[in-house]
């Protein structure tokens, strides 16, 4: 097993099962309405099969209708839980005292005997995973109004928590899973089990790498180095799906298609951007406003954590406050640095063999773009997948 492997244990890594007890201090939970479990199971008539809508890492999540007719969003946390009570905890710690319309509502938990339930507001239309990238049939029309303002919407609930909530907020976890719809197709960013709080004298801590592939900031998840630019970061590979409407990993797909954001890398510097837009949009779509976004997305993505944009600006770029234009996009290069392979091609292609044993994808990848990022994510992604 190389160093790296530890980092990347499970898709979703976090803590490992049941590293925390069920009953770890649940006394101190104050600030968010206590529901009593007979009042959950008769809201989902006793958490029917009918009743169920998701199911998570944390458990199923069932449709209920609470005591005073509000709908609700049921999540039950399972005995074998990979999220954890401490990811439970978490959640009710970090969202129980916030609102804004881009951040999920949490109206309180259940603690009672083993059972650890949380309730939130319910939400119409499903994630952005599920409906927009998912491959079953949906009825939302993405057109690009609606895309925009999703993309809109996501920056303004992240800059609220990166800059307004004290102490600072880093979701660690966004991703088009955790972006769910409500009946007006307002995004709203859910999942806060892997938060974490900054408070304001704080910039960076060093953590345990957690959150999904395809979205973590190289530096946290090399060095777990972990800032608000890792958002940032998450939040760029999303904005490249919402325009792209497809997932940023692909492996059904031809080699030089798989990795969304080599494939932006590429056409940036072949002024092509463009063509990453969701072809199904056929045409219908703000040219130079969709080039924007892309070139957002890039700016999100960069390497160096201090290059990306704020939360704030990306805001403000995206409704074309700034001009984006005239801000300079730096080429991926520290991935190289941060992974101690400093070279040519040749070079990297030697360390490649020697880090992962998989010397097949990292060919096709120094041949063919001889791009470090993408060299790079090749290591990560065999690292990974032979790690799990
Ligand atoms: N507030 C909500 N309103 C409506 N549906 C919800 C709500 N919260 C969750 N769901 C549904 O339940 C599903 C599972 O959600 P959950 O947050 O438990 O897991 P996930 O984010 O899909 O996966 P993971 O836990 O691995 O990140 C969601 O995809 C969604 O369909």
């Amino acid at each position: 097993m190389t160093c790296f492997s530890l980092f990347f244990r499970r898709k979703r890594a976090s803590l490992p099962p049941h590293s925390v007890d069920i009953n770890e201090d649940v006394s101190g939970i104050q600030n968010t309405n206590m529901y009593s479990y007979k009042e959950l199971r008769m809201a989902t008539e006793n958490f029917s099969l009918a009743n169920k809508i998701g199911q998570g890492g944390f458990g199923s999540v069932y449709k209920g209708r609470l005591k005073d007719g509000t709908l609700a969003a049921i999540k039950v946390l399972s005995a074998n839980s990979r999220q954890g009570v401490r990811e439970f905890l978490t959640e009710i710690n970090v969202i129980a005292d916030i609102k804004h319309e881009n951040l999920v509502e949490l109206y309180g938990c259940c603690v009672e005997d083993n059972h650890r339930i949380l309730v939130y507001g319910y939400l119409e239309n499903n994630s952005l995973a599920q409906t927009l990238l998912g491959r079953g049939h949906s009825s939302i029309q993405f057109n690009w109004h609606t895309r925009r303002d999703i993309c809109i919407g996501i920056a303004k609930g992240l800059a609220f928590l990166h800059e307004e909530v004290q102490p600072h907020v880093v979701h660690r976890d966004i991703k088009a899973s955790n972006i769910l719809l409500d009946k007006d197709l307002t995004p709203i960013i859910s999942d806060f089990g892997l938060a974490k709080l900054f408070p304001a004298n704080e910039t960076h801590i060093s953590t345990r790498v957690a959150g999904t592939e395809g979205y973590l900031a190289p530096e946290y998840a090399i060095r777990g180095q972990l800032t608000r630019k890792a958002d940032i970061y998450s939040f760029g590979v999303l904005l490249l799906e919402i325009v792209s409407g497809r997932c940023n990993t692909n492996k059904r797909l031809l080699f030089e298609e798989q990795y969304l954001l080599e494939m932006a890398w590429e056409r940036h510097e072949r002024g092509k951007l463009v063509e990453l837009v969701d072809a199904s949009l056929n045409g219908d779509y703000d040219v130079e406003e969709a080039h924007r976004y892309l070139k957002i997305a890039l700016l999100c993505t960069q390497d160096l954590p201090k290059l990306r944009p704020s939360m704030s600006t990306v805001v403000e770029m995206l409704i074309g406050e700034i001009d984006v234009d005239k801000e300079k996009i730096s080429k991926p290069g520290l991935l190289s640095e941060l992974l101690g392979l400093k070279g040519d091609k040749g070079d990297m292609k030697n360390k490649s063999s020697a880090v992962s044993g998989d010397s097949s994808k990292l060919d096709h990848s120094s041949s063919s773009s001889g791009n470090i990022t993408s060299y790079a994510t090749m290591t990560f992604n065999s690292i990974y997948d032979r790690s799990n």
